[in-house]
């Protein structure tokens, strides 16, 4: 057994309280093994926590890695113009090595900023596949299915393109990667797809993640055409089965009636918040403490990095929070300790994924967040200091499944410079080839 110590830090419980110990963890295994005073200073490995807060690594539950390399090439617009006359025409040119520099972007900035998961709907998944593979991470991949403008055939095989990746990925690097099926929305997806792919999914064993509810342009043709709610169609072609072992788990849901928050949680249907992108695209404040109130597993999400426009999730905490009071006109709600659980086990739960507590037996999925810097200090409460003043830099390394991927704010298993320059060329060349 080869093990690693992170010693001399505070760290955060799983109920957010905060209490001086050591972690030690099995590299094998990827696991926790104890959590204790003094037990870190004889493993092979270790990790110096003084002064510091050993966290668990933040989960971002919903997003488009490669979107990295559109990031300021196209804002301050709302969602459908921004997709249909900016970023959909660059998209149809994306090749797999493309996809595979932005992914690498998204994430040397995600282990900086302290993110050990994340979820990705995108294109050429096998090519995401390897690069997750090589980073380290953790995720829940998939294919994301549109079929508006497409004939039937096109849109059967971008269907079945996505429950391919689904079925050929799930459980990829050493289990690190699983899979999900990927429809875009509910307006951008036929009901055939649905009423035909959905069972698939089912018989494949893996979830559904879609975008639901994120602006009134997705709820309005809906009830107007169908005379039911976003959340009520969804089930009524398969998704948010009870019955299923899937817990499938839609973005936004930011125009949810208080009809669908019972049924999501009636369902165990989980829900990712994503409030950046929500304002960005001005798409509206999602409801998140009466999902909150009703059971409803909620994760956080940037979104992809053209609507955010970074992918650190210390500033979606506090966005999270300033809109979550905002929504509510309440200053209590959407606490501190709210966000804090939705940036880690929060997504991990929506998200099916392992990690989310620093716990004897839990994945060894973790941050350590420095609390030596100016604006962290002093320290009266740090769960109020991640949600609210923290950002990515303050991580001084990041660990998942037990290896340590950012040592001293230095990443290991990425070269940073490499990264950046080929995703630099190929945005530039990306976008030439768009004009
Ligand atoms: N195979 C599909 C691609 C869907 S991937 C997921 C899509 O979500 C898009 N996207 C990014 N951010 C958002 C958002 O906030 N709402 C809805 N879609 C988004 C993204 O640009 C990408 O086209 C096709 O043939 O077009
Ligand atoms: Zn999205």
């Amino acid at each position: 057994m080869t093990t690693l110590g992170i010693t001399d830090g505070q760290v955060l419980r799983p109920d957010t309280t905060v209490e001086a110990a050591d972690v030690l963890i099995d590299q094998e295994s990827g696991e926790i093994l104890d959590v204790e005073p003094d037990i870190g200073a004889s493993a092979d490995e270790i990790l110096d926590a003084s002064d510091s807060l050993v966290m668990p690594g933040l989960v971002n539950a919903h997003g488009h890695a490669a979107m990295t390399l559109l990031r300021g090439y196209a804002d301050d617009k709302p969602l459908e113009a921004w997709l249909r006359e900016d970023v959909w025409p660059v998209e149809a040119e994306l090749t797999g090595e493309d996809v595979a520099a932005g992914t690498r972007l998204a994430m040397l900035e995600m282990i900086r900023s302290g993110t050990t998961a994340f979820v990705d709907m995108y294109f050429e998944v096998p090519d995401v596949v390897a690069a997750i593979e090589e980073a380290g991470m953790r995720a829940r991949v998939g294919h994301g299915v549109v079929t508006v403008g497409k004939d039937d055939e096109a849109a059967r095989e971008d269907a079945a393109e996505s429950i391919a990746v689904a079925e050929t990925f799930d459980g990829a690097a050493d289990g690190r990667v699983r899979t999900a099926f990927m429809p875009h929305s509910l307006t951008t997806v036929s009901e055939e797809v649905f009423r035909e792919f959905v069972p698939q999914a089912r018989e494949a064993g893996v979830p559904v993640h879609i975008h639901v509810n994120e602006t009134t342009h997705e709820v309005d043709p809906i009830v107007e055409e169908r005379g039911m709610r976003p959340v009520e169609y969804a089930r009524e072609v398969g998704l948010f089965d009870p019955e299923s072992d899937q817990r499938d788990f839609l973005a936004h849901g930011v125009h949810s009636d208080s009809g669908e928050v019972e049924a999501l949680a009636e369902t165990g249907g989980g829900v990712v918040h994503c409030p950046a992108s929500n304002m960005k695209l001005a798409s509206g404040m999602a409801p998140v403490q009466a999902m909150l109130d009703a059971g409803v597993p909620v994760g956080l999400g940037t979104d992809g990095a053209a609507s955010n426009n970074d992918l650190d999730l210390f500033g979606e905490m506090r966005d999270a929070a300033m809109l979550g009071k905002l929504a509510s006109e309440d200053a209590s709600a959407v606490a501190a300790p709210d966000v804090v659980r939705m940036a880690t086990e929060g997504g991990a739960t929506v998200a099916g994924l392992p990690g989310g507590r620093v716990e004897p037996g839990a994945a060894a999925d973790l941050a350590v967040v420095g609390f030596d810097a100016p604006h962290l200090t002093p320290t009266h409460d740090h769960v109020s200091h991640l949600a609210y003043a923290a950002t990515g830099s303050d991580v001084r390394h990041t660990v998942c499944d037990g290896r340590v991927l950012m040592r001293d704010r230095e990443v290991r298993t990425l070269d940073a410079e490499a990264v950046r320059t080929e995703a630099t060329e190929r945005a530039f060349d990306l976008v030439s080839r768009a004009e």
